[in-house]
């Protein structure tokens, strides 16, 4: 996910308030699986666990701050080789 999210945005910080609390309560339900910060980029990479394509599509739609996202999907199947 890239965010672009304009300084001078009214209601900025309550926007980023309610895009914290909805991505903890999710990562708390395990359906966020993985949150990391990309490095030096106002972007993340997130690993999901969630029941299909359609629950993925609420989950992401449902973002605050999805507006002003641009947001790349890529599934991810299990690996034979895994130990997990
Ligand atoms: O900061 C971001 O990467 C955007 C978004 C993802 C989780 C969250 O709390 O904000």
């Amino acid at each position: 996910m890239d965010v672009d999210l304009p300084a001078d945005l009214p209601g900025r910080e309550e926007l980023l308030a309610r895009e914290l609390a909805y991505s903890q309560d999710l990562q708390r339900s395990g359906a966020w699986r993985h949150l990391w910060r990309i490095a030096g980029q106002y972007s993340n990479l997130s690993v999901f666990d969630v029941a299909d394509n359609d629950a993925l599509h609420d989950l992401l739609w449902n973002l605050p701050l999805f507006p002003f996202m641009r947001i790349d999907v890529t599934p991810l199947a299990h690996h034979p080789s895994s130990i997990d």
